[in-house]
Formats: C-alpha cells, sequence, structure tokens
C-alpha cells in the first residue's frame, strides 16, 4: 500500500479546505481497490449543518464515479497557516460512510502529521460492533 503518497494527497487535498468558519482544514485521501486515489477536503457552509467532512467529500466523489470498494484512507488536518501537530481522527458520521462501503476488518484508517508520522488502525478498531448493510436482511 502507498502510505506516504495517500498522506501526500491528503495533505494536498487540506490546502483546497473550505473552513471560514471553524479555520481547522482537513485534507482526505480514499485508495480503491483498482489503487487509484480519490481526495477531498471539508466544505463548510454559513448555515453550518450542510458542512461536509473531508472524508466523506472523497468517498462521495469516488463513489459518483462508480468505485465502491476501497482499501483505505488517509486523513490530516490542522488549523489554516498552522502546521500538523496532531493526528485528525475521522468523525462518527465519517466512520460511518466508510463503513457502507468497506469491510471493517480490512480497510485501513491512517491518521498522519507527515509522511513519515502516521498511526494505522483498522475501521473495525475505530467503529466496533458496527451496523453496515449485511444488518439489514
Ligand atoms: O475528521 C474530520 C473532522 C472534522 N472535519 C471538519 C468538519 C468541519 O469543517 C471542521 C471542524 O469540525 O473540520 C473533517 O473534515 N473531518
Ligand atoms: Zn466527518
Amino acid at each position: 500500500m502507498p502510505v506516504s503518497e495517500l498522506i501526500r494527497s491528503a495533505m494536498d487535498a487540506r490546502k483546497k479546505a473550505y473552513a471560514p468558519y471553524s479555520n481547522y482544514m482537513v485534507g482526505a485521501a480514499v485508495l480503491t481497490n483498482e489503487l487509484r486515489i480519490y481526495t477531498g477536503c471539508n466544505i463548510e457552509n454559513a448555515a453550518y449543518t450542510p458542512s461536509i467532512c473531508a472524508e466523506r467529500t472523497a468517498v462521495s466523489k469516488a463513489v459518483s464515479e462508480g468505485k465502491r470498494s476501497f482499501k483505505a484512507i488517509a486523513v490530516v488536518g490542522s488549523p489554516k497557516g498552522e502546521l500538523i501537530t496532531q493526528y485528525a481522527f475521522p468523525c462518527g458520521v465519517c466512520r460511518q460512510v466508510l463503513r457502507e462501503f468497506a469491510d471493517p476488518e480490512r480497510f485501513f484508517v491512517i491518521v498522519a502529521k507527515n509522511e513519515a508520522d502516521y498511526r494505522i488502525y483498522l475501521l473495525k478498531e475505530l467503529l466496533p460492533e458496527s451496523f453496515g448493510p449485511e444488518n439489514l436482511y
């Protein structure tokens, strides 16, 4: 898995974040089973609740282009103009959206400060005992 490329893609996407209300810039890069990368940033809104996270932007771009099988996602976040000094974990809503298209025991969530400083989790660790498509029978 090209971890450093995925992290670099998330860092590039973070630069595009539209976050005038929180000032917190997030970038994400999702890797498809075919080894294609789709990136996303958070996009806030004056009405606040329509805001979307970087992870869901990336997943939406991939799914809307016909990709539904993913291996991993890299996420980076920090306030505008500041270095990335903390790991940015996907929020609960994004974990659930990732769950829709991922096997929790095989999908990796990579949170990074830079290409050399990152942690890797299985989605199952971040969203245990999850509810997914298989539960609707
Ligand atoms: O994992 C996360 C957590 C937060 N945000 C965004 C939402 C909002 O625009 C800003 C502050 O919560 O960061 C993300 O994009 N991904
Ligand atoms: Zn989120």
